[in-house]
């Protein structure tokens, strides 16, 4: 079966009908009681008439959509949840992975209907008793985040209100920060007791390779927290450094770790566009905005002064158009990002500050104004993977576009093919009809 809903068999597109109108059906059974149990009713016997009905339309509406190639997304999310070379598959439940009431409640109330394949492997090695370590592997926007924000919540146990704090308490019972600043909370300023701690989570090990020092202050922290702590290790990428890393920090780790031809995602299609200057690039911009239709798209460049004028140009062409870079407070990063997140600015510009962690399901495009290359000019992998995985979240189709405006930037993406496996298609910007062809 082909991952790709592009190229969904019609039969297969039916299915996915029936699983829709099914999951449609799920939401209305599960329900919680008074208690926060969650209770399965009827709901055949509660549908009235006029219900049915709805349902009948609905449905017929989905199938004519369907054949005419317009799948739905969350009908494509449960076409992908049952193709077993998806990386959204899975054969269980979330019932079956046994969260308590509580949380399983709130999973079917964010509208998660089926666990993805990482969560479906992750949740129960880390909810078993006891808790074992891992190292995990899965691509962007399928469901890492969540699957260990749910290990940690069914450990928590509310009444307890630690971490503590020397003078002033600390009553939550999850911190989130940087290696950097949980290290000073954990031993200069004693907020954090970190004997206390019963799971300990390395989010994007990648950046913690990356960025100078955070190695070293995570094994800090690590060395401070009880041995019966469970440690847990999600990326994305796994250079040879960020295993040695990884392995390095968890003990006696569970593994899930990807092929490097299956880190990037089928349903974000891969473009370049060939172009000799920054007008030209720009052009091609212009050309693609005119061409399709875009939700939302993150433009990526390589230094804060071509995204200040590339965000000004844009603007000038009537885009709401927002900007992030580096030297922003975090609060002015977090209130940008949040605008865009409701939708207020539909044009994110921005440099490589923003390129993880963003998660906007309404990004249907990123541009790679400029590739991404670390401080010698080689081609930065786990940037392009970041990057790109701003789009096409949780089994959204993306469209990833990457300017080449010289022969050093044609090797540079040349790189990136090899290294990923994976051909990135050329793009003829001037060519309307063929850009269109693409979006479809
Ligand atoms: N089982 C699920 N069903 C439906 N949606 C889900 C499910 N799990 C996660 N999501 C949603 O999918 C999106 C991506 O999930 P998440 O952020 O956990 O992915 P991630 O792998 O951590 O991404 P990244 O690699 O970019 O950090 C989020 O909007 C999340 O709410």
């Amino acid at each position: 079966m082909a991952t790709d809903s592009w190229a969904l068999a019609v039969d297969e597109q039916e299915a996915a009908a029936e699983s829709l109108s099914n999951l449609h059906l799920k939401e209305e059974k599960i329900k919680p009681d008074a208690n926060g149990a969650v209770v399965k009713t009827n709901t055949n016997a509660e549908k009235t008439d006029e219900e049915e009905k709805e349902d009948r339309a609905a449905q017929s509406l989905l199938n004519k959509l369907i054949r005419s190639n317009l799948v739905d997304n969350t009908n494509q999310v449960e076409v992908l949840q049952r193709d077993p070379n998806s990386p959204l598959y899975s054969v269980k439940s979330f019932e079956e992975l046994r969260l308590k009431p509580q949380l399983l409640q709130g999973v079917y109330a964010m509208g998660f209907n089926r666990p993805s394949k990482i969560q479906e492997n992750a949740l129960p090695l880390m909810l078993a008793e006891p808790p074992q370590n891992l190292i995990a592997q899965s691509q962007s926007g399928t469901g890492k985040t969540a699957a260990f924000v749910l290990a940690m919540l069914s450990q928590v146990e509310p009444a307890n209100k630690y971490p503590q704090e020397r003078g002033q308490k600390i009553s939550e019972q999850i911190v989130i920060g940087t290696p950097g600043t949980v290290l000073d909370w954990c031993s200069k300023l004693k907020f954090i007791d970190p004997k206390k701690i019963k799971v300990f989570v390395l989010d994007e090990a990648d950046v913690m390779i990356a960025t100078q020092g955070h190695q070293d202050q995570s094994i800090r922290i690590q060395r401070m927290l009880p041995r019966n702590c469970q440690m847990l290790l999600f990326s994305a990428t796994f250079e040879d450094s960020v295993w040695k890393f990884a392995q390095k920090v968890v003990p006696d780790p569970n593994i899930i770790k990807l092929k490097r031809e299956e880190e990037t995602l089928d349903t974000i299609k891969q473009y370049y566009v060939l172009c000799s200057s920054r007008d030209e690039k720009f052009q091609a911009l212009c050309n693609l905005y005119g061409a399709i239709t875009i939700a939302q798209a993150m433009i990526f460049c390589h230094t804060r002064k071509t995204a200040s004028w590339l965000a000004a140009e844009l603007s000038k062409e009537g885009h709401q158009v927002a900007l992030l870079s580096g030297e922003m407070m975090v609060e002015q990063r977090a209130a940008v990002i949040e605008r865009f997140r409701e939708g207020k600015e539909k044009v994110l510009v921005t440099t490589n500050v923003c390129a993880r962690g963003i998660d906007v399901e309404q990004v249907s495009v990123v541009i790679n104004f400029d590739l991404p290359v670390d401080k010698d000019g080689n081609p930065d992998n786990e940037t392009y993977l970041h990057r790109i995985g701003r789009t096409g979240r949780f089994g959204k189709r993306g469209l990833a576009v990457n300017m080449v405006d010289s022969k050093h930037s044609m090797n540079i993406l040349n790189r990136i093919q090899e290294h990923f496996n994976k051909k990135i298609e050329r793009l003829d910007t001037d060519d309307l009809d063929e850009i269109e062809k693409i979006a479809n």
